[in-house]
């Protein structure tokens, strides 16, 4: 079996569905630091890919290649909603449980005939947790940095997030700014063009989502899982993927007017 198996994703306590591939530290053990893809080729664990052996697998439970993706933003973001959403379909209603230190979950999307796995980081936004996502950043080949579309803190916090990911993070890491809680218009008061005028300003993607309703959750982790796919398995003469396109027109496609 070349194939590497992924969390089954029915349980999402199962430990499978938790089991991190690699730790600020390095690898769990046990862990090759490779896995192999249905192209013909080796991913290392950071995700980069070399031609070498066949997958032998079509399974929904294997993947081709793997990337971790780290959400990030002030508490009360809606960071583990939009993980919840994305994972079960479901919106956490009721009371606002804060994340404590950092959590995980896995995920397999089928991108371009390819099974890619994003193993999601989920951090806890209260600023007592913060040495312990500095651990992590550099491990993340993807960053989603939310703000919440309610609260202009989060937003006017946005740039300091900013610092930290370029303290922190590598130099290359795909990173996307999410304005959450679309669906709350009542409550808005971070208007959508603030929200691209930041994103255009730092040169970053940006999209609004919606853990609640949904919008563009779904999309948010295709586009990414899309970019890190493409980066990773550029063929010679393969036009350059732009993850603000693809939203763009998927967006527009969905008839969002958003
Ligand atoms: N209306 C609305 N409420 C949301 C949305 N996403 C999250 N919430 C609510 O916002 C609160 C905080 O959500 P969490 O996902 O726990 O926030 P978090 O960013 O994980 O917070 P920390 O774990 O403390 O960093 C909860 O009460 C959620 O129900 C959304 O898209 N729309
Ligand atoms: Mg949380």
């Amino acid at each position: 079996m070349s194939r590497k198996k992924a969390g089954k994703g029915k349980n999402a306590n199962s430990s499978e569905d938790r089991q991190p591939t690699g730790s600020p530290t390095g690898k769990q053990k046990g862990e090759t630091g490779k896995s192999t893809v249905g192209t013909g080729s080796v991913v290392q664990a950071n995700g980069m890919v070399h031609p070498s052996r066949p997958s032998l697998s079509n399974s929904s439970e294997f993947y081709d290649i793997a990337f971790k993706v780290m959400l990030v933003g002030d508490s009360g973001v809606g960071k583990t909603c939009l993980l919840v959403r994305f994972k079960d379909g479901a919106f956490l209603a009721g009371s606002f449980i804060s994340t404590v230190g950092i959590d995980f979950r896995n995920k397999v999307l089928n991108i371009d005939r390819l099974k890619v796995k994003l193993q999601i980081w989920d951090t806890a936004g209260q600023e007592r947790f913060r040495s312990v996502t500095h651990a992590y950043y550099r491990d993340a080949n993807a960053l989603l940095l939310l703000y919440d579309v309610t609260n202009r803190t989060s937003f006017d916090n946005i740039k300091a997030w900013l610092t930290e990911i370029h303290d922190y993070a590598q130099q290359d890491v795909v990173l996307m700014l999410l304005g959450n809680k679309a669906d709350a218009t009542q409550q808005r008061v971070v208007k959508r063009e603030d929200g691209e005028r930041l994103a255009k300003e730092f040169g970053v993607p940006y999209m609004e989502t919606s853990a609640k309703s949904g919008l563009n959750v779904e999309l948010a982790f295709t586009a990414v899982a899309k970019e890190l796919k493409h980066r990773s398995m550029k063929e010679p003469n393969e036009p350059k993927f732009k993850l603000q396109d693809y939203v763009n027109k998927e967006m527009k496609s969905a008839g969002c007017a958003c």
